[in-house]
């Protein structure tokens, strides 16, 4: 598992250590894992050129000091700063005694530039000088940001106005939330940790993580000699309707590879369901979870009571989750889990659509707390909240699953875990792990196809067994 820390968490950890050793150490480290990793970036250090951006706080003096580093090594050091007032004296002094200098303006060439404006003491949107900088970085030119990008949330990975676009974030000491959460993930490039001796112990609990491939054999079923069908567990999926008979098929697609032991089917599209997959059950009957939504079309919160009265895991996604009430879902003894898209969370918490996707993981703390269910929040980084552990950040996956259908298929894949009786968060963040998995692996860089995403699964499967 990949974790993320708070500021404060980070601020605290440091202070820790900081007690511990002696002054300037923990910026020496920082500096020189961002040097190193800088120098990796250049076909050649000596006679590079390399540019920093500097903002007037200690992501400034990282920068300045990995500029006298890699000036040292023979490479053309330039320092802007955003405010020629405010510039941490230490490492100006030792880039200056490196070689290096100091312009007003951002040169129009770099081999590199190093992007030390703000870290985690950035609060609010760029200010207009460090925005002036950001913007005025030379086309093409490779980005290293210090920590984090500029202009980046470090908490939420919220951006409010400009914001620096980095090819690689070095980042110290523990990955922070804004890191691992869209659109900050998407502005960080590849994100590289460098230890500089925080002890883990004092990092606390965890905001955000992230599943690894060495997780998910733990959390996947895996049947036993004596495991039967019921066993393992029957998902039963409540979906399609005559507008939409596919996300049925696909729903149902997704449930019989996802380690339930029957899959059962209830609503209008059982032909098409059989004449795709005869293995499934069709008609009520018992089940050990229940996925109500794909593709039943207008309102229909009367499938979802019906599944939500009894007392078993109940998955809703959907057309189930209009009109969802929040006292009917609190009320419940067994896990709920909501899987809404951007559109559908904002018409749940009545916000438009942009305020859930500028603000993800507040939306999502949202939702889990208002609805007293475990919820995924699907899209480019899809999260999963269960209102007290931290929340699942989704590390895999394609901008090519966007595409019709492909929900549908993790409804049925995450339905049928429950089924197989994980707690709703694990069958939710392993349930979008391997969809996501899967979906790049199908994809290839081309166009996909939803059912092409549930085909591609049982690859998913073994190949995380096998990590
Ligand atoms: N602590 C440690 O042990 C270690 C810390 N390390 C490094 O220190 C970094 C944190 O340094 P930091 O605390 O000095 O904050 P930092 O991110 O440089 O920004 C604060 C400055 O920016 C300003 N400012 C704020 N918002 C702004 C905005 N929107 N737009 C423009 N300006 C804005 C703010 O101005 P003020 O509000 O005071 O006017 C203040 O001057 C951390 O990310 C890591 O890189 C490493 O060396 C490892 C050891
Ligand atoms: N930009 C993106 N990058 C990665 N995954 C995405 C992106 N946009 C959507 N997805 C994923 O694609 C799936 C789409 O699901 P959904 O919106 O419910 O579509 P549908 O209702 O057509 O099945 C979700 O798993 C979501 O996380
Ligand atoms: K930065």
């Amino acid at each position: 598992m990949r974790t993320a820390y708070s500021v404060e968490n980070v601020r605290a950890a440091e202070r820790a250590a900081m007690a511990r050793l002696p002054e300037g150490a923990l910026m020496q480290r920082a500096a020189a894992g961002l040097a190193a990793a800088c120098a990796g970036l250049l076909p050649r250090v000596y006679g590079a050129r390399v540019v920093l951006l500097v903002g007037p706080g200690d992501n400034g003096g990282d920068a300045l000091y990995a500029g006298a580093r890699l000036a040292r090594r023979g490479a053309a050091v330039t320092a802007v700063p955003a405010d020629p007032g405010r510039v941490h004296p230490g490492g100006l002094a030792a880039l200056r005694a490196a070689g290096g200098r100091l312009s007003a303006a951002v040169p129009d060439r770099a081999d590199l530039v190093v992007d030390g404006l703000l870290g985690i003491g950035g609060q609010g949107g760029l200010r207009p000088a460090a925005a002036a900088l950001a913007e005025r970085i030379p086309p093409g030119a490779p980005v290293v940001a210090v920590d984090l990008p500029s202009g980046v949330d470090a908490d939420t990975g919220e951006v409010a106005g400009a914001a620096v676009r980095a090819d690689t974030t070095v980042t110290f000491g523990a990955y922070k939330t804004g890191l691992l959460v869209d659109p900050g993930a998407a502005l960080a490039g590849e994100v590289r940790l460098v230890d500089i001796g925080l002890d883990p112990a004092a990092l606390g609990t965890p905001a955000a993580a992230a599943l690894e491939d060495a997780d998910l054999p733990t959390l996947l079923p895996r049947p036993g000699a004596a495991s039967d069908k019921y066993s393992r567990g029957v998902v039963g999926v409540v979906a399609g309707s005559a507008q939409y008979p596919g996300a049925a098929v696909l729903a149902v697609a997704g449930a019989l590879r996802g380690g339930a032991g029957a899959v059962r089917y209830v609503g209008p599209a059982h032909e098409e369901v059989l004449a795709r997959y005869p293995e499934t059950l069709v008609g009520r009957g018992r089940v050990q979870a229940w996925v109500v939504g794909p593709g039943l079309g207008g309102d229909r919160a009367a499938e979802a009571a019906q599944a939500l009265a009894e007392p078993v895991p109940v998955l809703v996604d959907a057309d189930g989750l209009r009109g969802l009430d929040p006292a009917v879902l609190r009320a419940r003894t067994a896990p709920t889990l909501l899987t809404p898209h951007a559109g559908e969370a904002a018409a749940l918490l009545g916000v438009p659509r942009a305020d859930v996707e500028s603000g993800r993981l507040a939306a999502v703390r949202e939702l889990a707390g208002r609805f007293g269910a475990v919820v995924l929040l699907k899209g480019s980084t899809t999260l999963v909240c269960d209102g007290r552990g931290p929340v699942r950040v989704n590390p895999t996956g394609t901008p090519w699953l966007a595409t019709a259908g492909s929900g549908d298929v993790l409804s049925g894949l995450a339905g049928s875990l429950l089924a197989a009786g994980l707690p709703a968060a694990d069958a939710a963040s392993a349930a979008a792990y391997l969809h996501g998995l899967a979906a790049g692996r199908a994809a290839a860089g081309a166009p996909l196809l939803a059912q092409e995403v549930a085909a591609a699964l049982p690859a998913a499967w073994r190949a995380v067994q096998g990590s």
